[in-house]
């Protein structure tokens, strides 16, 4: 079964909860309209009513089932219940008169409905940039017992071939231990989306071939993620074709489990996972799913500026997924 059609069977009849902060973006109008009409999602939209239905109406969209906030204009005995509750989170970090202002901004506002359980899950970053989305939920939501940082993976996807990379999102240069639990965590990734799990930490040398402190980092980054999951299949350093082509994984990489079979690709750097992921994407063909934040308590998801309905109607799908799978923990 095609992927999304077996992740909209999952989440079919759940009526989860997705607030979009994005709400006048006609992107995220229309997605949140297929959404609702399809049962799959009880969207939330922040912004002016009077602009969303403006919008919405131009386009032909149905807003039949859809909730529309406008924080700016929100009865006075709401937002206290935000400002109370945040100014409680940050204590000891933000004055009240910082959440006044921080509160704002609507990544806050929708951060703090998934953190009060008004909804179980945001969808935002089709304007804002990476780190104006996720920072609220670095903030408020935090990271899961056991989880030191979130990680931000991508599936890659195209016909059959499906695929984990990371971290393309997130962690600008994580060190050995950050890099060996962003490979832990994406195989946990890679399961959920029907992927039997081989990773690869890649770089541009392959078991010692090139000396450098970088080739050591990710050497000594897959010693500690093969620690912490001696169950699982991890290899590295691998270059990108050791880790996926058959015939090199035996020649440079030989009696390696993962070289040549390799399905998640973890990546040395941000820079590397970002422009790799944008290159599969553009000049490969590949849909690129993602970056699906690993990590939270409560699922929070970024989209790429450059998305489209489309990509926003699938994120929340998947946010959705990820709520699902928390609560079966
Ligand atoms: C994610 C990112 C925004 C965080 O940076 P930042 O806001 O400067 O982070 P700060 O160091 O100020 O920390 C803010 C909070 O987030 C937490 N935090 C930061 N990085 C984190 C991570 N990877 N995992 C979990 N928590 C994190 C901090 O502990 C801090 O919490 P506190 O305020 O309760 O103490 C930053 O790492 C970043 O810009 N990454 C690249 C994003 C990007 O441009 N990606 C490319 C496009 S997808
Ligand atoms: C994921 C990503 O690269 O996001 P953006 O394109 O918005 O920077």
């Amino acid at each position: 079964m095609e992927l999304f059609d077996s992740l909209k069977q999952k989440i079919s009849g759940k009526n989860k909860v997705i607030v979009f902060p994005e709400g006048n973006d006609i992107r995220i109008i229309g997605a949140a309209s297929r959404l609702s009409h399809d049962g799959l999602v009880k969207p939330i939209l922040l912004g002016d009513p009077d602009e969303i239905n403006k919008l919405a109406s131009e386009k032909g969209f149905d807003l039949t089932g859809i909730k529309i906030t406008n924080p700016a204009d929100a009865p006075e005995a709401e937002k206290k219940e935000l400002q109370d509750a945040l100014v409680e989170r940050r204590k000891g970090k933000n004055t009240p008169e910082q959440v006044a202002e921080m509160l704002k901004d609507p990544n806050y506002w929708g951060t703090m409905l998934v953190y009060l359980d008004q909804a179980d899950g945001m969808v935002s970053g089709a304007v804002h940039a990476t780190g104006d989305t996720v920072r609220p939920a670095l903030q408020i939501i935090k990271t899961k017992p056991g989880t030191k940082r979130i990680i931000g993976a991508f599936i890659m996807q195209k016909d059959e071939e499906r695929y984990v990379f990371a971290d393309c999102g997130i962690n600008i240069n994580p060190d050995e231990e950050g890099l060996a639990e962003i490979a832990v965590e994406s195989a946990k990734l890679a399961k959920l989306f029907d992927i039997d799990p081989k990773i690869a930490l890649l770089s541009f040398s392959t078991k010692g071939s090139a000396k450098d402190d970088v080739v050591t980092k990710v050497a000594n980054a897959t010693k500690l993620a093969q620690e912490k999951a001696p169950d699982l299949p991890i290899d590295g350093e691998l270059q990108f074709d050791a880790a996926f082509v058959p015939e090199v994984g035996e020649r440079k990489a030989p009696g390696s489990k993962v070289a040549g079979h390799a399905n998640v690709f973890i990546f040395p750097n941000l820079e590397a996972g970002n422009i790799a992921y944008k290159i599969a994407q553009r000049l490969g063909g590949f849909e690129a799913y993602g970056p699906i934040l690993q990590g939270l308590n409560k699922p929070v998801s970024d989209l790429s500026r450059g998305a489209n309905e489309q990509d926003v109607y699938q994120i929340a799908i998947i946010t959705v997924i990820q709520s699902l799978a928390n609560e079966s923990k």
